[in-house]
């Protein structure tokens, strides 16, 4: 449950008052997300959702996320809009945090992924890939591999007390990602960078949309296929489903073709993602704030992703027919 920062009913009623949404009937915080602390409003005008921006968002970087999740609503994809006050502004201030409130997205997250949810999420990464060629503003990437040494500073003392050896695994990985070895060469764009199974909505089997933009920066596209490619297609046991990387890169490639260079970089896109995913949860895990109402990630989980990507050597273990070889 993510409620780092609380909100008094007197306090939120005023809030409302700068918009034009009807009256608070209720409103509670809401027990998923580790990020930020959500809360979801019923006022007389309808559901929508309030993000108080916590930890790691700097504030710098709230016009982005808000101007993205606009244009890419205005671009067909199907995602929260950020509701203005009557100022015209949607970024404001409560409880001494940032504070925004977006449209309410009907749809569930689905708690067991099969291969048609992954096609889903595949066709739909690529829809906004395309969809953010033409967004203007740039957010540089502060969580790709310069990002991760501080990281690793900030838990490795501790980190073998959560997995005995689990210090020097991290070390040698991240020795070998920053060598030099990191693409900087792929098709680059605006990537969503967190597009987990909690962020990604479904009404039945199919996409009703794509929540959480807070992450969403400039990288390689490719990387974005890679974070999907670890959150979407392994298996509670952690044992990776082929099945659903196939059908989700099919359905990418089907919207945004990967290049050879692209394809052939997945396995180590794959292991950056891991990596920076393992570390902002080891972090978390070691640094659960007194009080939060929050339940950390497994950082050991991305552990064993890790180590399985480590092992792959083609895009054939991810169920794809290399391009330019005929099936
Ligand atoms: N626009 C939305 N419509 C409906 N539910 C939402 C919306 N945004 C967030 N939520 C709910 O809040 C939860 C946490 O939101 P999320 O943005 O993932 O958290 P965080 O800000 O911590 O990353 C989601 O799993 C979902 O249940
Ligand atoms: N997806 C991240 C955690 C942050 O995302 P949230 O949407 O759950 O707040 C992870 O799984 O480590």
């Amino acid at each position: 449950m993510a409620v780092y920062t609380d909100v008094a009913a007197d306090e939120l009623a005023d809030f409302l008052k700068q918009y034009d949404l009807g009256e608070l009937l209720s409103y509670k915080g809401i027990a998923e997300g580790v990020e930020n602390s959500n809360f979801l409003l019923h006022t007389s005008k309808g559901s929508f959702i309030l993000t108080l921006y916590e930890k790691r968002v700097a504030k710098n970087d709230l016009p982005f996320f808000l101007a993205l999740m606009t244009h890419l609503a205005e671009h067909g994809i199907n995602c929260p809009l950020p509701v203005k006050a009557r100022d015209g502004k949607a970024l404001r201030e409560l409880s001494g945090r940032p504070a925004a409130i977006i449209t309410f997205l009907e749809g569930v997250w689905p708690r067991k992924p099969n291969a048609t949810h992954c096609a889903g999420v595949g066709e739909a990464l690529a829809k906004m890939h395309l969809a953010g060629a033409d967004f203007a503003v740039r957010r540089a990437n502060a969580l790709s591999v310069s990002g991760w040494r501080p990281l690793f500073d900030a838990a490795s003392d501790r980190a073998d007390e959560v997995q005995p050896g689990l210090r020097a695994f991290l070390a040698a990985e991240l020795d070998y990602l920053s060598s030099g070895v990191w693409p900087s060469d792929l098709p680059e764009g605006v990537i969503h960078a967190d597009l987990f199974n909690d962020n990604a909505f479904f009404l039945g089997d199919q996409l009703s949309g794509i929540i959480d933009f807070t992450f969403a920066c400039n990288d390689m596209l490719a990387y974005d296929v890679a974070i999907c490619l670890n959150a979407w297609c392994f298996e509670p046991d952690h044992s990776f489903n082929v099945t659903k990387a196939r059908a989700f890169l099919n359905a990418y490639g089907r919207v945004r073709k990967l290049s050879q260079a692209e394809e052939a970089a997945l396995p180590l896109l794959a292991r950056g993602a891991a990596i920076r995913f393992l570390l902002t949860r080891l972090v978390d895990w070691l640094n659960v704030p007194p009080g939060a109402l929050v339940k950390p990630k497994d950082p050991l989980e991305y552990v064993r992703k890790l180590r399985f990507h480590q092992s792959v050597t083609s895009v054939r273990d991810y169920g794809l027919i290399p391009s330019g070889l005929v099936a």
